[in-house]
């Protein structure tokens, strides 16, 4: 603010000593007052706390979106173990989805007798029972594991090991081209694999059919 005039008159006069030059709010007529100092802004705060909050939300949205969707991938693979009838998803169906080809196609029991040449060439035998060579009509080899009613395992395992296998494609695993579930057969149609089994090479034998 301006100094009292009165003040002023007494310094010109010699009666009084005022020092303010180090007060920039003070001044006298000559001269030109300082402008006080802004007050810092108030708003800064609330300027840098919004992208802050606005950061935070994503993140936990991003966070929950992950949760449900990993709540979603182990729901679905998780099927219940007294389920007994064999429920092929539909695109397993060749009828509804013809871009599928070959993948998990269903066959008859008298394809299978077909493709096997009516279950000629045994070359292996597993807990479901044997495992047969043969041929699809495009001349694809394939492995075709039918299930043995005096098998060990049950129909449950094997619908399981089906089941996972035409969810699960990864080039280290055996994929499953089609399926069998005529009245009482139960079949799985693998791609042939030339090299055998792995426990075999870890054994350092083949499986001998002839
Ligand atoms: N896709 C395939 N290609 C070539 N040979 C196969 C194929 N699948 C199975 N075999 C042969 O059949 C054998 C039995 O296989 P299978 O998968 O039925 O039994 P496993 O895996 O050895 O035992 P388990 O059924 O008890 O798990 C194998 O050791 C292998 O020699």
């Amino acid at each position: 603010g301006e100094i009292p005039s009165m003040l002023l008159k007494r310094s010109q006069d010699g009666f009084l000593t005022l020092r303010y030059n180090n007060n920039p709010e003070l001044c006298s007529n000559g001269n030109s007052c300082v402008p006080p100092k802004k007050k810092s802004n108030s708003m800064v705060p609330v300027y840098v706390a919004i992208p802050i909050v606005v950061v935070l939300v994503i993140l936990l949205l991003l966070v929950l979106l992950i949760c449900m969707r990993r709540r979603r991938q182990a729901s679905n693979s998780i099927k219940p173990q007294n389920e007994t009838r064999f429920t092929p998803p539909h695109s397993w169906d060749r009828n509804r989805d013809s871009s599928l080809q070959l993948n998990n196609q269903r066959f008859t029991y008298e394809e299978i007798m077909v493709i096997t040449n009516n279950f000629q060439r045994v070359i292996g035998q597993g807990g479901f029972g044997k495992v047969y060579d043969g041929f699809l009509e495009n001349g694809t080899q394939v492995a075709v594991k039918l299930r043995s009613e005096s098998s060990a395992q049950g129909v449950q395992e094997f619908l399981v090991e089906a089941q996972t296998l035409a969810k699960i494609h990864h080039k280290n695993l055996v994929t499953m081209i089609g399926y069998c579930n005529d009245r009482e057969h139960l079949a799985l149609v693998y791609e042939y694999m030339s090299e055998g089994a792995l426990h075999e090479h870890l054994r350092g034998r083949h499986y001998d059919t002839t």
